[in-house]
């Protein structure tokens, strides 16, 4: 079963009135990366690119069609016998951009990343909501442990 939003708000930090949806939370971009050079995905490990930081311009991303890493602006711990998901807001897709996004395990806890597509140039602004987080009930086997545990968390 899927959480209610007031019941998801309580595990992201931290949340405005605005963010609180019927089915869960929105999330809005903090950080803009472009990646420019190749990371390794191997059968012993990973490594992730070099990606220099797209400046925000008077508090707005202006982004040309591309690939973006972004950075949400807040901490999200995901509670044991549950598993998050995020989806793009609409408003988003329907400006021609997508979110894409991974499993979010039990036990983790960080401020994330997605990978935001542009196909039509659009402007972001610093803070504004792009994303919604919803978080199900899940069995699982041990909380997440990975590289990414506490990513970011102490950025503002
Ligand atoms: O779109 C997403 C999906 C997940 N995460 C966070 C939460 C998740 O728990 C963590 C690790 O994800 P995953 O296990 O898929 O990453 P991995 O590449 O397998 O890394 P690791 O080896 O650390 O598990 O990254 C994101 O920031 N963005």
């Amino acid at each position: 079963m899927f959480r209610a939003g007031e019941t998801v708000g309580a595990h992201i930090t931290p949340t405005t009135d605005a963010q609180l949806q019927p089915n869960g939370v929105d999330l809005t971009a903090a950080a803009v990366y472009e990646q420019t050079e190749p990371g390794r995905i191997g059968t012993d490990g990973k490594t992730i690119g070099e990606r220099r930081e797209i400046e925000a311009d008077d508090g707005v991303f202006h982004l040309e069609p591309g690939a973006y890493i972004v950075q949400y602006g807040e901490t999200v711990a995901i509670p044991e016998e549950h598993i998050g998901f995020i989806y793009p807001r609409s408003s988003l897709m329907r400006n021609s951009c997508m979110l894409h996004t991974a499993v979010w395990d039990a036990g983790y806890e960080g401020k994330g990343e997605g990978l935001l597509e542009v196909h039509h140039e659009i402007e972001i602004e610093q803070g504004a909501r792009i994303a919604q987080i919803v978080l199900a009930e899940a069995d699982h086997d041990g909380t997440y442990d990975g590289d990414y545990q506490g990513e970011h968390i102490d950025t503002e």
